[in-house]
């Protein structure tokens, strides 16, 4: 069955009295019976039913078992409980991490606290460039865990995942190769399919959906891995709350529908962004440059749709000036984007990450990796399109970004500009068309009927 049917499915569960919905267990203790040796819940740090069905909905969308997925407080928890259970517990030499260059503040951070407070080594490489990344790895003497995410956050490179898998199998499989799946979630992208040893995200992006809540979740390929996460899971105490599980069983019901809406918005932004809104000519924006891997002009457009279902929903552009990034994002015009960090939420967000999301990281370490100070990120939500545009347009024509000629501010307030430059319907919906299937929305109608069930 399809993840999308089977994540929406009430079969889940089999409550007593019939209830279409899970029953959430807000419950700590569980009474025990001496009587039998295999009582699945004592305590809820242990274990709870409604964690568990969660695992079970997550276990759907990476088809595997319910036991080898466990959900946690955030997804740095996630990453952390991942490194305490597969790597720090090796005690006979320094443990060694292989990341790359450009990776969530966060993530960075934590790494950055392994190397500096926790004796482990970590080597951060650009995972985007393999031949780079295969010197680095061949360079040192072992390591246990190369830690790789793509798309990266924010500046949207792509790492082969599938050939850095299979190389670090064939010379090095004692390895773990740990994902972190945040920015194309379990709908998009499947790297336990592709080899990898463990997958993790942030659950408090796409998996919810809508910002109240914060959860990361870890699947990982085997029983014996998943054991070792389990163990860390327990003894820390990092399990999910019962309260935080059952709202997440209830985001990911829609998280296809949302994912659509977002991609669309995305792709039409972003190609818009490229092409139509005028950037090129505008002589205030000399160095204006999008990144998005759904555009046919992403240097990794291929390599990315080869191992992925779609092109997510986090975009950035650069403006050649910070000053420039900063009056856009501090626009008052502003009233659908909202100026706030994190990403996957059905509202539209836009950020500057060097004083967001990436401020954790050392401006100097930022400027070593080629880091863009002016790098805004649009992260998108299900809003209707035009206005969006409408918005974004208000936001850089207030910063100056573009000049306004003529009769384009009444043709922006009246939303003429973003219906009829930037597209009808119809190239709205081919760019996404063209994009999910390879071609425009005719050869979609052939594909689909190939694939339709004959009744
Ligand atoms: C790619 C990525 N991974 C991991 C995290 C950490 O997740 P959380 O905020 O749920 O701890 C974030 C954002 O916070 C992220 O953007
Ligand atoms: N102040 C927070 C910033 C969180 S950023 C969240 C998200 N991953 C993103 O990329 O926007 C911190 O210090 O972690």
């Amino acid at each position: 069955m399809n993840p999308k049917t089977s994540i929406v499915s009430n079969s889940l569960h089999r409550d007593q009295h019939g209830a279409s919905v899970q029953p959430l267990y807000m419950s700590t203790t569980f009474k025990v019976d001496l009587k039998s040796d295999n009582q699945e819940y004592d305590y809820s740090r242990s274990g709870n039913p409604t964690r568990s069905l969660l695992h079970k909905q997550i276990g759907r969308l990476y088809g595997v078992a319910q036991s080898q997925v466990h959900a946690v407080s955030s997804g740095m928890t996630a990453l952390d409980t991942i490194i305490r259970g597969l790597v720090l517990s090796s005690s006979s030499h320094v443990p060694t991490i292989l990341a790359g260059d450009d990776l969530y503040g966060g993530s960075d951070r934590l790494l950055t606290f392994l190397r500096t407070r926790c004796h482990a080594r970590t080597v951060n490489v650009d995972t985007s460039d393999f031949e780079r990344f295969q010197t680095a790895f061949l360079s040192l003497e072992r390591v246990d865990c190369v830690h790789i995410e793509s798309p990266t956050n924010p500046m949207c490179k792509v790492v082969d995942v599938p050939r850095i898998i299979a190389f670090i199998k064939k010379v090095s499989p004692q390895t773990y190769v740990v994902v972190d799946n945040t920015m194309m979630s379990g709908l998009l992208c499947n790297p336990l399919r592709l080899g990898a040893d463990v997958v993790y995200e942030s659950a408090t992006k796409f998996l919810n959906g809508h910002h109240d809540i914060m959860a990361g979740i870890i699947v990982s390929r085997s029983q014996q891995i998943a054991d070792e996460v389990y163990f860390v899971c327990n003894a820390t105490g990092s399990g999910l709350a019962p309260m935080d599980a059952w709202l997440l069983i209830r985001g990911l019901k829609t998280l296809h529908v949302r994912l659509y809406q977002q991609q669309f918005n995305a792709m039409v932004l972003a190609e818009w962004l490229e092409q139509s809104c005028g950037f090129q000519e505008s002589p205030q924006a000399p160095g204006l440059r999008t990144r998005y891997v759904g555009l046919k002009s992403h240097p990794q457009f291929d390599l990315h749709k080869s191992f992925n279902d779609g092109p997510g929903a986090v975009l950035a552009f650069d403006t050649g000036s910070l000053d420039l990034s900063r009056r856009i994002v501090s626009s008052r015009a502003l009233k659908v984007w909202s100026v706030t960090v994190s990403f996957g939420c059905v509202n539209s967000l836009i950020s500057l990450p060097c004083s967001m999301s990436h401020a954790s990281i050392d401006p100097d370490v930022r400027k070593q990796r080629d880091f863009p100070e002016d790098l805004i990120r649009l992260c998108v939500g299900i809003e209707d399109i035009v206005d969006l545009q409408q918005d974004l347009l208000a936001a850089m024509v207030d910063a100056g970004v573009l000049e306004v000629r003529g009769d384009m501010i009444h043709n922006l307030l009246n939303g003429h500009t973003a219906r009829n430059t930037i597209g009808s319907e119809k190239y709205i919906q081919h760019s996404i068309y063209d994009l999910f299937y390879g071609g425009p929305q005719e050869k979609l109608e052939q594909k689909l009927s190939h694939r339709a069930i004959k009744l």
